[in-house]
């Protein structure tokens, strides 16, 4: 039986919006484990990784360096910490699903996930979280972290994120429907595949997901699945910072992970995933938690009959 070792990163560095690092034990509290085990896998929580205080830290007064990107240092000792983790996990033949915390925590997860192999991406999520320190309007680091893993121009002070074995050819974006300006020109200029809430009204989702599939497994040793629960339409997803209308539905949402655990079924393809972005503070008697955990556990296999 898969082994799935849970990884909660209770981290809100990246977000405007405190509150985000309540949100593994939110998820946690919605009944992961139990929705997993009914999945047929086996969970193992790890507990959470150390996360210093933002309370003690002052954005600005203590990082001279950091440019554009917020707390870039404490986000930088979180990440590399959680690489280690989610590399030791693989090497001992469990599954690494890493909860969130903000999305800048993907960061460490891809680059665990990537350590020893050469892996595509699924990015679901509102956002592309392709800027860079020089092209962020915000500052906020969980809109970068594809734009620090791939190490592109303008995020020198990122090099730390850089994994060399995630390429743009093998990343695939699903319900896009939220860029900067700066951030479109970055996708149209790479060679990342964008499917965006207008292939899904179009195509439907299942087959959407299937070309993602195709995208992140031709040529890779597997994949990492990167779930932001802003992904969703915010009437299914109230508690996230960043909420942009016009997301999927909750069916939607679950045909989508489905359609991953049923190529799962056929050929190991995934590797490792994060579900991030739940704010509890924001949220609405924890249904955004508990819609992390059902999704999470459609991924692994859970189905209606
Ligand atoms: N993971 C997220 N929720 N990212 C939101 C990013 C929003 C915006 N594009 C920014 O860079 O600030
Ligand atoms: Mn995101
Ligand atoms: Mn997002």
């Amino acid at each position: 039986m898969t082994i799935v070792r849970i990884i909660g990163v209770p981290m809100d560095f990246g977000a405007n919006r405190r509150g985000v690092d309540m949100g593994p034990s939110a998820i946690r509290y919605a009944g992961l484990s139990d929705e997993l085990e009914r999945a047929g896998v086996e969970p193992v929580d790890a507990g959470d990784l150390f996360v210093p205080r933002a309370e003690e830290r002052d954005p600005d007064a203590s990082q001279p360096d950091r440019g554009n990107a917020k707390f870039l240092r404490e986000i930088e000792s979180v990440c590399t910490r959680l690489a280690d983790e989610v590399a030791a996990a693989l090497t001992e033949g469990a599954f690494p699903l890493v909860l969130g915390g903000d999305h800048s925590l993907a960061i460490g997860s891809m680059n665990g996930s990537a350590r020893d192999a050469t892996i595509g991406v699924i990015w679901f999520d509102a956002h592309a979280d392709l800027n860079t320190p020089q092209t962020s309007p915000s500052g906020n680091v969980h809109g970068m972290s594809l734009g620090a893993v791939l190490g592109r121009e303008g995020a020198e002070s990122m090099a730390w994120a850089h994994a060399p074995t995630v390429s743009e050819e093998s990343i695939a974006y699903v319900g896009l429907r939220s860029l900067d300006d700066r951030e479109r020109e970055l996708l149209r200029d790479s060679d990342v595949t964008a499917f965006t809430m207008a292939d899904i009204d179009d195509r439907g989702v299942t087959s959407v997901v299937e070309e993602a599939l195709a995208v992140a497994t031709d040529g890779t040793d597997g994949v990492h699945l990167s779930l932001d629960l802003d992904w969703l339409d915010p009437r299914a997803a109230p508690g996230v910072g960043t909420p942009v209308r016009g997301g999927v539905t909750y069916r939607e949402a679950h045909a989508a992970l489905e359609t991953i655990a049923s190529r799962n079924d056929r050929e190991d393809v995934v590797r490792s995933m994060d579900v991030v972005e739940v704010n509890p503070i924001l949220d609405e008697r924890n249904e955004t938690a508990s819609l992390a955990a059902e999704l999470t556990a459609s991924a692994f296999g859970t189905r209606i009959l």
